[in-house]
This record gives C-alpha cells, structure tokens and sequence, in this order.
C-alpha cells in the first residue's frame, strides 16, 4: 500500500505538570480516507490533533505526513500540509475581511497576486462563501464563520484536513451543508467529533481513543453497533437514533 498520509506509530506525550495524556498511539490515515476520531471527555483526542501540526512535540514515538517527520526543522511544511480547524472559528478568524482571512496563510508561503486570488476565491467556492469575501468576519453568522475557517486552512491546499468537532453549534441545516462540503473535497479528513451520527454519516472508519490509547478502529458502522465497546468508552448515541436503521452509512 502507498504511504499513509498521516502516520503515528508508539506516541507518547505527558504535559508539563507530568500528566501522561497519550500512551502508544497508533495510527494510520491514507489519501482520501475521511476518519473519525472518538472517545470520551479526557481520551486524548485534542493532544493527538495538537501533535499533528507540531503545537505539541512527540515525548515518544514519532508522527509524520507523507512521510515527513513532525519536528522543529520541518514545522512550515507540515503546517502547510496538516489543516487544523479549530472548534471555535473565532480562534482562526483575525483579520478585517474574509478575503484576508483566507489570502494570510498562502501569503505566508510567498504566494502574491493572480495566484493569491485564485486560492482564495477557490477555498471559498468550496464552502459556499464567495459572496462574503469582503465581509467582516465578524459580522458573520457562527455558521458562516466555521465555513470561512474550513476556507483559510482550503487555502492552503493541505493534504490532510483535521477537524475538531465540525458540527458543534451548527443548526441541523448547516450542519448538514457542512457534511455535504466535507464529502465533496478532494483531501483526507481526519474529524475529532462527539456528534456519533455525523460520525457515521461522513466518516467510513472510526478510531475509538480513551485513556490516551487506541481501543478501537474500524468501521464506524461497527464501532457505534458495538454495544461493549460503546458503554465501555462512554460513547452514547442520541436517544431514538439506531445506525442498524439508518443505513446506508458513509462509504
Ligand atoms: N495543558 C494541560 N496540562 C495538563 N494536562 C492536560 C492539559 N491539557 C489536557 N490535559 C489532560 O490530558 C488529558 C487528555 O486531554 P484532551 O484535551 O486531549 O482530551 P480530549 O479527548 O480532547 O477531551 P474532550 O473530549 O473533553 O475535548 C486529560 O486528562 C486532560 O485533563
């Protein structure tokens, strides 16, 4: 099989204060898979994203993307190549115009001009946002603003998007726009959610973490049918929701 896109093999990390958050991780993403990482309050889930694009530093073990190491050296590259949306937009969202907010991360890279322009009006006719572009941000909807976050990390062509928690505060409508943009990108996605049906409508394959170790991985049609491992990990779905009759599952 090709290189994975994402590769972390024995990660292990303790925060300063001594607390060992992650404790062998592995994982494996390929181009194109869409994964859904799930677990409980405290599993770990926000650690491991934050190794990713380097925030946080492997104690043990090692991550890399396509095949290039995260560490200090490479830190520019893997930002481009690892998008993180953030769960609250707001933490990504700085500049006076939505067109700033999305040219800041290619611009960074040296692009200018014709190029710069193509990649932001690209991004944002990805999440249905090119009538915004020279609107404050802030005068936008929380919606809109997660979309237009989704838009500065398209921006920058990434290889792998990583997504915390994507339909939290969305109303039903956006959220499932929000589905419908996510599975129509071209790009690997990597989804820390709770949302357990969103799970299963977007994401093929699941990867269960809880107490800073990978208990489950598989298809996330099984894992949210696998009544043990469900209560064992405290993944509940919502009340009246059974994926046995809410088929078909994402492919
Ligand atoms: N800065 C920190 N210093 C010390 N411990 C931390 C720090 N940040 C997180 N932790 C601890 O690391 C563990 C994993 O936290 P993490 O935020 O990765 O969990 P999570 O799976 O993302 O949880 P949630 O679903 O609540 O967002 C928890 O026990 C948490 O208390």
């Amino acid at each position: 099989m090709s290189t994975p896109v994402l590769e972390v093999k024995g990660l292990a990390y303790a925060y300063p204060d001594g607390h060992q958050a992650l404790f062998g991780v592995d994982l494996h993403v390929h181009q194109g898979e869409r994964v859904a990482l799930l677990g409980p309050n405290g599993a770990g889930k926000t650690t491991l994203v934050l190794h990713l694009n380097g925030i946080h530093t492997a104690g043990a073990g090692s991550v890399s993307v396509s095949g290039l190491p995260v560490e200090k050296a490479n830190l520019q590259e893997i930002r481009r190549r690892v998008g993180v949306v953030f769960q609250d937009p707001d933490d990504q969202l700085f500049m006076g115009t939505v067109r700033a907010d999305v040219a800041f991360g290619p611009a960074n890279l040296g692009l200018k001009g014709d190029e710069l322009d193509r990649r932001v009006m690209d991004a944002l006719d990805k999440v249905g946002m090119t009538e915004f572009v020279d609107r404050p941000p802030h005068h936008l909807s929380f919606g809109q603003r997660r979309r237009v976050a989704v838009a500065t990390v398209l921006a920058m062509e990434p290889e792998i998007l990583v997504l915390d928690e994507p339909s939290s505060n969305l109303d039903p409508a956006s959220r499932r726009e929000l589905a419908d943009i996510l599975r129509s990108l071209d790009v690997t996605v990597l989804m820390v959610t709770h949302d357990l049906p969103y799970a299963l409508e977007l994401c093929p394959r699941s990867v269960v973490l809880s107490g800073g170790t990978v208990v489950a991985d598989g298809s996330t049609y099984d894992v949210l049918t696998d009544d043990v491992l469900m209560k064992e990990n405290r993944l509940e779905l919502p009340f009246g929701f059974d994926p046995r009759t809410t088929l078909p599952p994402a492919r």
